[in-house]
């Protein structure tokens, strides 16, 4: 079966969310409030949990959702309801025949709060599940860098289908990202990326303000002659993966040029256009489980574009297990053809 419908649905309703994060943005986060205030993220967060959910309950009514919110904090907070309820009520595509298929504007406060919580399927072997993190690298959102809006479809386990926004990464698939220039806004012309890819069909981009498949382009990884021309992509967080360790592995493999610094799903991304060729997640703490939400549609995107996406061990990420990846620790994800020589590196540095 093609999964082309739920590709498209997923398409516009990632991007009708990304609208939201970037208004939120624009009214929020940029300059008007201290590092401190988290509140723009828990503003775009919810705001786009409830635009995409409400785009898969109208079209895909008997689906299952594993998304990072629920709604019994907000509950209690009327003041931040009201507010996102403020703006999620007046969110729309500009084409009005897009914005009809997700449905139409959600009825009311009450009924965002409730489809908040449609959000808490704890995952599992079977059936159709979406995994969804509205805000990814919501510490990249905040700095006014890269996040990102990420839904992937699994149906038995396996992901057949994932689309990923990427508001600030430049639309130009051949534009090589500066780490020390991360923070690209997305009022600059140029900006916003959509990605998309379906199991066995391949992984596309388009500008996240285009409409419709129509504009969408193939991508593919890069190819890496040597293995020591490669250019590897981490998280900008410390705390999220071991950039010692990542920078033992690219020196084991003889990589001199440093790393691309990115927050969120924009890693996969990245590698799947060839800017950047090796993504490491190698972990910090040895009991942390990744969530299935910051890595589904990741995972197939890479896949698509002709990569490989695995744990330190070599094993591929196992969406079946719940709400995280109870059975994997880390990633590595680079073209297929290097695969082996990665995990190869990362099992001497990490003496596995
Ligand atoms: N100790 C840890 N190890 C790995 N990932 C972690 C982590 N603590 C939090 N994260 C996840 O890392 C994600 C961001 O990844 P990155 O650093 O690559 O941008 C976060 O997603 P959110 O930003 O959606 O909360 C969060 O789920
Ligand atoms: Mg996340």
């Amino acid at each position: 079966m093609s999964y082309q419908q739920e590709r498209y649905i997923a398409e516009l309703a990632v991007q009708r969310a990304c609208l939201l994060t970037q208004k939120v943005f624009f009214e929020k986060a940029k300059g008007t409030v201290s590092k401190d205030d988290k509140s723009p993220v828990t503003i775009g967060d919810f705001g786009a949990q409830a635009l995409i959910i409400s785009a898969i309950r109208k079209n895909f009514p008997n689906d299952e959702i594993v998304a990072e919110e629920e709604a019994s904090s907000l509950r209690e907070d009327k003041d931040l309801s009201a507010e996102i309820w403020r703006l999620v009520k007046d969110i729309k595509l500009d084409d009005a025949e897009s914005d009809n298929l997700l449905g139409g504007p959600l009825a009311s406060e009450q009924s965002m709060l409730d489809i908040i919580d449609n959000g808490n399927s704890a995952g599992g072997p079977k059936g159709r599940i979406w995994a969804l993190d509205p805000i990814d690298g919501t510490k990249g959102f905040l700095r006014g860098g890269q996040y990102a809006v990420c839904l992937g479809l699994m149906v038995d386990g396996d992901v057949k289908v994932g689309a990923i926004g990427t508001p600030n990464l430049p639309v130009d698939d051949a534009a090589t990202i500066d780490a020390s220039t991360g923070a690209q806004q997305s009022e600059t012309a140029g900006n916003g990326v959509l990605f998309s890819a379906v199991q066995g069909e391949g992984a596309t981009s388009r500008p996240l303000a285009s409409g419709g498949l129509t504009t969408s382009k193939s991508i593919s990884m890069r190819p890496v002659a040597k293995i020591s021309d490669a250019v590897f992509c981490e998280g900008v967080e410390a705390a999220h993966s071991a950039q010692g360790d990542n920078a033992a592995v690219a020196e084991r493999l003889g990589i001199t040029a440093p790393s691309v610094r990115l927050d969120s799903q924009a890693k996969y991304c990245s590698i799947a256009r060839g800017a950047g060729d090796i993504y490491l997640r190698l972990p910090v703490k040895k009991d942390y489980q990744e969530k299935i939400w910051d890595h589904a549609a990741g995972d197939l995107i890479v896949r698509e574009a002709g990569g490989q996406v695995t744990d330190i061990y070599g094993n591929r990420l196992d969406f079946s297990k719940g709400r995280t990846l109870a059975t994997n620790k880390g990633v590595v994800a680079s073209p297929k053809a290097l695969q082996d020589q990665v995990i190869d590196a990362v099992k001497v540095v990490l003496k596995l």
